[in-house]
């Protein structure tokens, strides 16, 4: 996976973890005019000095799924990946903002969020996990059914990044669209399962690769433009939370220059979804506290 950020000006200081095996991405990071660096795998001191007033860090680092397996099987390897890459951000930038693409999303962001308390340097409003693909997804598939520009949609997408934790929120469509029960259901599904399908076509060559790095740019960039001040930006994003029962949950958040600037909610949900909610939860809960866990216990 690589993130599309070639001439962003809008960066000015960013660490990526190993994105060195898609050779082209080194090389384009190198024209920003930033101090952007790669860091593969580096020893922990390596790591650090990289990582040394890091005002941004995006984290893909860590194995994908192949046919059968859960994102849940992926922690017993990225469980620890992301906790001693999160370690170091908490050493050496304890104030970046720290975006979490790799899976389990729903436990490597409670993870993060551990290692950060266990430092004495957590800041909820700074610890992402990066769900808009599943946004992304939502916006296309509904464009093509309803024949829509993809651009000119868009779906809020709730909960976590398993299964039967992603929540679209078709009922708050913009522009508004409607759908017969068991059409509405099927797309539900459809989105929920997307990342599955891709993993199953790829057939063990890994999971969605291009359209993550589609969705890791647009939300490490938007949260850029909010950090330097620009007004009005919303992405779904998984975090620190209080709208549910869960402690985290993805929700539309207003984007600032201290990260979250306001979580705009879950809104009105129609019945259908309000189950879709219950369905979820006992997933996600399990998924939080297995992260949290294993950092109290690591
Ligand atoms: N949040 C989301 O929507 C999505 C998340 N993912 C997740 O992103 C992760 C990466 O997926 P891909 O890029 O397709 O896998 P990949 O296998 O192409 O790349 C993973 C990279 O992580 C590196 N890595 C492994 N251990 C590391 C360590 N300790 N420090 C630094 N780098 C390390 C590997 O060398 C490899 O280059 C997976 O966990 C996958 O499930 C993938 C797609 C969507
Ligand atoms: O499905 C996977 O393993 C990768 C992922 O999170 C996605 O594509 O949504």
């Amino acid at each position: 996976m690589s993130l599309l950020l070639k001439n962003n000006p809008m960066i000015t200081h960013l660490s990526l973890f190993d994105v060195a095996h898609t050779p082209g991405v080194a090389a384009d990071l190198s024209h920003i005019n930033t101090r952007a660096r790669v860091t593969g795998h580096l020893g922990i001191e390596q790591l650090k000095e990289s990582l040394d007033g890091a005002e941004v860090v995006v984290i893909p680092a860590g194995v994908p799924r192949k046919p059968g397996m859960t994102r849940d099987d992926l922690f017993n390897t990225n469980a620890s990946i992301v906790r001693d890459l999160t370690d170091a951000c908490a050493q050496t930038c304890p104030k970046a903002m720290i975006c979490i693409i790799a899976n389990p999303v729903n436990s490597t962001v409670p993870i993060a969020s551990e290692v950060f308390k266990k430092r004495g340097v957590y800041d909820s409003n700074r610890i992402f996990g990066v769900t808009s693909l599943d946004v992304v997804r939502a916006n296309t598939f509904i464009a093509e059914a309803k024949g829509l520009d993809p651009t000119q949609v868009n779906i809020p997408v709730i909960g976590g990044h398993s299964g039967v934790t992603i929540i679209p929120v078709i009922s708050q469509a913009t522009p508004a669209v409607s759908f017969k029960a068991d059409e509405l259901d099927a797309m539900t599904k459809r989105i929920q399962e997307a990342g599955t399908e891709v993993v199953k076509a790829k057939d063990g060559a890994g999971s969605a690769t291009l359209s993550m790095a589609y969705a890791g740019a647009r939300f490490t960039n938007s949260l850029l433009e909010a950090m330097k001040g620009k007004e009005g930006v919303v992405e779904c994003t998984f975090v620190k939370s209080s709208e549910t029962e869960a402690a985290y949950f993805a929700s539309p958040i207003l984007l600032g220059p201290n990260g979250i600037g306001k979580n705009l909610g879950i809104g009105k949900l129609s019945p259908y979804e309000t189950e879709l909610v219950k369905t979820a939860m006992p997933e996600l809960l399990s998924n939080i506290k297995k992260g949290e866990e294993f950092v109290k216990t690591s």
